[in-house]
């Protein structure tokens, strides 16, 4: 029978056409082309990409893992960054290079895959989002705490550097919402929350105490074009789609509840380049970033440019209240200070490329109806 290890491999090297290779011919270093003793035979399936560093994203199979797998493939090199998930991977991801299955919970899985594959970055995204993780209490306490201090253990272990995505949900009604700075009060509502005000301080008292390199960002509401994973800010996603398709949208959240948004391609290249920025360029390891703030309103009316007779349902439930515990505009000052951060989409922007990433996928499915192009 074939090893978990084996399979992986295998995986690793599909082809484009989806048949599988046997990982490349092993071959053996000596002592003078590593700088090692002995032979490694059993990583021997690496020689071939000599350029660091050698990434591991968790949870890649959500709404920003892929994206973030690709920016870092064209900085990196393809092989050298592996997406992995408890999920089945589509053939468009296996395609696009290595994956792997990676369960956060389990922490000699975990290992095995940092010492096997030569690990350098650990990009953890695995977690439950605000309003998934309140309907599923003891898995989101699993995924997000437990398998947090996994990552944080593994990555101090074999001396990786670790990025970690906080949120505006680490905020809570006691913070200043308008706009939320850096440093301030953290009393979030939700376990998402308090999950996320959890990795903060333990990635910052491991850096401390440890020295590893912890470094996070919080993201605002995140815009794709891709399925979400069960947040508060998803609405405005689903807005899109419901412009291009039916016309009429189903608003969870009040007409006036305004969130701090950004579009996917800021936040892909504001993390890529993050992550690559020298460390004493860095005075903190935890930054807010974001671009706009904008309410379901104020994004049907910018919508309505491209769909005129778009009509929006409000039916409020209880996403309202997380969303009125949280940030409204948030201060990312210290970002660009520090680190040069630097959106280029504005609500304009976000909602031109928006409607022309959808109307290709929508036309070609024959439901579109009359848009302004
Ligand atoms: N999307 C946003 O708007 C947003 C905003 C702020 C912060 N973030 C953060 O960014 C990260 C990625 O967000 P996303 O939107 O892609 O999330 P998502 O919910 O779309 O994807 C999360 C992924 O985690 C995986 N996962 C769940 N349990 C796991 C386990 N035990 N082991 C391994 N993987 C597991 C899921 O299968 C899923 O593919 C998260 O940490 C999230 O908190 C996202
Ligand atoms: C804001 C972010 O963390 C996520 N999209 C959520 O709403 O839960």
């Amino acid at each position: 029978m074939r090893s978990q290890l084996t399979r992986s491999l295998m995986r690793m090297y599909a082809t484009q056409s989806g048949t599988t290779l046997q990982p490349r011919a092993i071959t053996s270093r000596t002592q003078s082309e590593n700088g090692l003793s002995g032979r490694r035979d059993n990583h021997g399936f690496y020689n071939a990409v000599k350029n660091r560093p050698r990434i591991l994203i968790t949870g890649s199979l959500g709404q920003l893992g892929p994206g973030l797998a690709r920016i870092l493939r064209e900085r990196y090199g393809r092989d050298n960054v592996i997406m992995s998930d408890i999920n089945r991977a589509s053939e468009s991801v296996l395609e696009s290079g290595p994956f792997l299955f990676a369960d956060v919970l389990d922490m000699r899985g975990l290992r095995e895959i940092c010492v096997n594959y030569e690990i350098d970055w650990l990009i953890h995204f695995s977690a439950l989002l605000s309003a998934v993780g309140e309907s599923n209490l003891p898995l989101a306490m699993q995924v997000n705490i437990q398998g947090l201090h996994n990552i944080l253990e593994v990555s101090r272990m074999h001396k990786m550097k670790l990025f970690v995505p906080s949120t505006i949900g680490a905020f809570g009604p006691d913070s200043p919402r308008n706009p939320t700075p850096d440093l301030t009060i953290q009393r979030p509502r939700t376990i998402y929350g308090v999950s996320k005000v959890h990795a903060e301080l333990m990635g910052e008292y491991y850096h401390h105490k440890f020295g590893l390199d912890f470094r996070c960002l919080r993201y605002p509401g995140v815009i794709s074009t891709d399925q979400p994973g069960g947040g508060t800010t998803d609405y405005a996603l689903k807005m899109f789609h419901d412009a291009l398709t039916t016309k009429v949208h189903h608003c969870y959240l009040k007409p006036e509840t305004r969130l701090p948004m950004m579009y996917i391609d800021d936040l892909l290249t504001a993390t890529a380049d993050f992550l690559q920025m020298p460390d004493n360029q860095l005075s903190m390891r935890t930054y807010n970033i974001g671009a706009v703030d904008f309410t379901p309103e104020e994004l049907a009316m910018e919508l309505r440019k491209f769909v005129p007779d778009l009509e929006v349902v409000y039916n409020p439930d209880s996403r309202q209240a997380i969303a009125d515990s949280w940030p409204q505009r948030f201060d990312f000052g210290n970002a660009i200070r520090d680190w040069g951060y630097h959106p280029l989409y504005n609500m304009s922007a976000i909602c031109e490329i928006m409607v022309q990433s959808l109307l290709p996928r929508y036309k070609n499915r024959g439901s579109l109806i009359e848009v302004k192009e």
